[in-house]
């Protein structure tokens, strides 16, 4: 369902600000959260993404970030060919190009040319907070080219 559809009938969802950017190849798609903290550190990222994703969308908050990126063209064609639903990005990506052609939604602040580290520190599935909403592993996500909606259930 359109997320203006999901709004019509549940007002009280909580929308995200809408300060993401759009870099995947599919614009809508939603599914359950799982969550990771990191900060210019994308090992945890590549972790998660190499286990079966079975529709889920990945939120990464990292920290609002612009200095390097925490997703790039492998790291979202292993999210497509695990079964992930998309990603979300509290911080940078990069491979613009090659993440516009994977049928994944991806959402980000902008591009950075500059990797991450790969030491691993970070938090997983743990409740995160940006674009004034919380986002709780488990809980749902709808996104499409009119926003970003989250639900405690499937809707
Ligand atoms: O490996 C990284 O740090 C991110 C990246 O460029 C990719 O996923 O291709």
């Amino acid at each position: 369902m359109r997320t203006a559809d999901l709004l019509d009938l549940y007002p009280d969802l909580p929308v995200a600000e809408p300060i993401l950017r759009d870099f995947g190849g599919k614009r809508a798609f939603f599914g359950p959260i799982r969550t990771l903290r990191v900060l210019e550190d994308n090992a945890l990222v590549r972790r998660l993404l190499e286990t079966e994703g079975r529709g889920q969308v990945l939120v990464v908050d990292g920290g609002g970030s612009l200095r390097t990126a925490l997703l790039g063209g492998n790291l979202a064609r292993l999210a497509h060919e695990n079964g992930w639903a998309g990603v979300v990005v509290y911080g940078a990506v990069r491979d613009t190009l090659e993440l516009a052609q994977y049928p994944i939604g991806i959402r980000a602040l902008a591009p950075c040319p500059r990797r991450s580290r790969k030491e691993g520190q970070g938090e997983v599935d743990v409740p995160v907070r940006f674009a004034g909403v919380t986002f709780h592993p488990g809980h749902w996500l709808y996104a499409d080219e009119d926003g970003l909606v989250l639900s405690p259930t499937p809707l």
